[in-house]
C-alpha cells in the first residue's frame, strides 16, 4: 500500500486558546488638605467568567486589549469622601488560568460568574499620603484556556478511536465492537524519540444531533473545545449507527462530524484538523480511500449526497489525510509524525505572534518615555 498524505493548509488562527492583555487599575482621586477630605480609590480591573464568551470574542471586541479602571473622584467640599472609580470587567470563558507575564498564576476561573481581580485601583489621597493619590497597578496578564489535551479524537462510534489511541500511545482505553464504548475522555501520551510528548484525548463517539444534546452530546462537545487540534477518525468503509439510520460513507461521515461541531460552536471548526482514515486492512479499502480523496478535493461537488441541513457551511481542509490500520499498525508511525508536524507548526505561529506583540508593547513604552 502506498502511504500518502495530502497537506492542505488553511487559514489558521481563528481558534484562540490564549490571550495577552494590558490591565491598569484606575488612579485614586485627590484628597482635600484643607478639610482633611479623602479622595476616592481608583476602580479595579476584574476578569469575570462567562459561559457565553470565548477568547476569540474578547480579542475581536477589544482589539487594543487594554483595560483601565476608572479614576477615583477627588475629594470636594460637597463630597469630602470622593467616590470610587468604576471597576472594569473583562468577560472571559469558563475554564481559564490567569497568569502574569512572567508565568506567575494569579488565579483560575472554573465556573460561570467567578471573578478575579487582576489590577487594583490606586488609593485616594488621604492625610497619610499628604492627600496625594496613588496610581493603580499596571501589568500584562495572560488568559490561558485550560486544555485537557493537545489533540482530541473526533469520530462516530466504532470508527476505531480507542483502538487508534492504543496503537499510538501507552493508553489502554476500552475497545469493543459496539457503539459508545468510551464514555469519558481518556488521555494517551504519544512519545517521540527526542522525549517530546503529545497528549491525545480519546472522546466518546459523536452522533448526528449531538449539538442538540443527543447521545453524549454537549458533554462530548465541551471536551472538544478544550483541545488545540482535532483528529477526525473515520472508518474507510463508512458506518451505520443502527439499522434504522442510513448508511454513511467515510466522506459523509467527515461532513456530518464537521456539521455537528459547527452547529455547536462555529469556532470549533476553525481549529487545525487532521483526518485519519482507519481500518485500511479491510477489503476494498484502497479503492474507497482513492474515492474519499477525490471527494475531499472537491467537497462542494459531492455534497449533493447530503441533505441541505447536514451540509457544513465551510468544508474543512485537513492538514494531513492519513490512512492507517489501528489493527495492524499500518501508517501509525507516519500519523505520529504528521501530528507532531502540525502541532510544532502551530506553536511556531503562536510564539511568533507573542514575540511580535511584546515587541510592539516595548516600542510603544519606549515612545512614551521619550
Ligand atoms: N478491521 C479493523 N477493525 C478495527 C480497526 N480499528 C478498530 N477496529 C475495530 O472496530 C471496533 C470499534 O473500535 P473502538 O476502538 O472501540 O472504536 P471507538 O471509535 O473508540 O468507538 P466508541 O468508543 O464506541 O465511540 C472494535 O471491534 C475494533 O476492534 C482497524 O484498523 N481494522
Ligand atoms: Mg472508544
Amino acid at each position: 500500500m502506498v502511504q500518502l498524505s495530502r497537506i492542505c493548509f488553511r487559514k489558521y488562527a481563528n481558534f484562540v486558546d490564549n490571550l495577552r492583555l494590558y490591565v491598569h487599575g484606575g488612579s485614586g482621586g485627590m484628597g482635600l488638605p484643607r478639610l482633611g477630605g479623602q479622595g476616592g480609590n481608583g476602580g479595579d480591573v476584574w476578569v469575570v467568567a462567562s459561559k457565553t464568551t470565548t477568547l476569540k470574542k474578547v480579542k475581536d471586541k477589544y482589539p487594543q486589549k487594554r483595560f483601565v479602571g476608572g479614576t477615583g473622584s477627588n475629594s470636594s467640599v460637597r463630597a469630602l469622601k470622593g467616590a470610587k472609580g468604576t471597576d472594569k470587567e473583562i468577560n472571559a470563558p469558563v475554564g481559564i488560568t490567569v497568569t502574569t507575564d512572567d508565568g506567575k498564576i494569579i488565579g483560575e476561573l472554573n465556573a460561570d460568574g467567578e471573578r478575579l481581580v487582576v489590577a487594583k485601583g490606586g488609593r485616594g489621597g488621604t492625610f497619610h499620603s499628604a492627600f496625594e493619590p496613588s496610581k493603580g497597578q499596571a501589568k500584562h496578564i495572560r488568559l490561558d484556556l485550560k486544555l485537557i489535551a493537545d489533540l482530541g479524537l473526533v469520530g462516530f462510534p466504532n470508527a476505531g478511536k480507542s483502538s487508534l489511541l492504543t496503537a499510538m500511545s501507552n493508553a489502554t482505553p476500552q475497545i469493543a465492537n459496539y457503539a459508545f464504548t468510551t464514555l469519558k475522555p481518556e488521555i494517551g501520551k504519544l512519545m517521540y524519540k527526542d522525549y517530546k510528548q503529545i497528549s491525545v484525548a480519546d472522546l466518546p463517539g459523536l452522533i448526528e444531533g449531538a449539538h442538540i444534546n443527543k447521545g453524549m452530546g454537549h458533554k462530548f462537545l465541551k471536551h472538544v473545545e478544550r483541545t488545540k487540534q482535532l483528529l477526525f477518525v473515520v472508518d474507510v468503509s463508512g458506518f451505520q449507527l443502527a439499522s434504522k439510520t442510513p448508511f454513511r460513507s467515510a466522506f459523509e461521515a467527515v461532513q456530518l462530524l464537521t456539521k455537528e461541531l459547527e452547529l455547536f460552536k462555529e469556532e470549533l471548526v476553525s481549529k487545525p484538523a487532521l483526518l485519519v482514515v482507519n481500518k485500511m486492512d479491510l477489503p476494498d479499502a484502497e479503492d474507497r480511500l482513492v474515492e474519499l480523496r477525490e471527494q475531499l478535493k472537491n467537497p462542494e461537488e459531492f455534497s449533493d449526497l447530503l441533505p441541505d441541513d447536514m451540509k457544513p457551511k465551510n468544508y474543512l481542509s485537513f492538514r494531513h489525510v492519513v490512512p492507517v490500520s489501528a489493527l495492524t499498525g499500518f501508517g501509525i508511525e507516519h500519523l505520529k509524525s504528521c501530528i507532531r508536524e502540525s502541532l510544532d507548526e502551530a506553536a511556531e505561529t503562536d510564539s511568533k505572534a507573542i514575540h511580535q506583540e511584546r515587541l510592539k508593547a516595548l516600542m510603544s513604552n519606549s515612545h512614551k518615555l521619550l
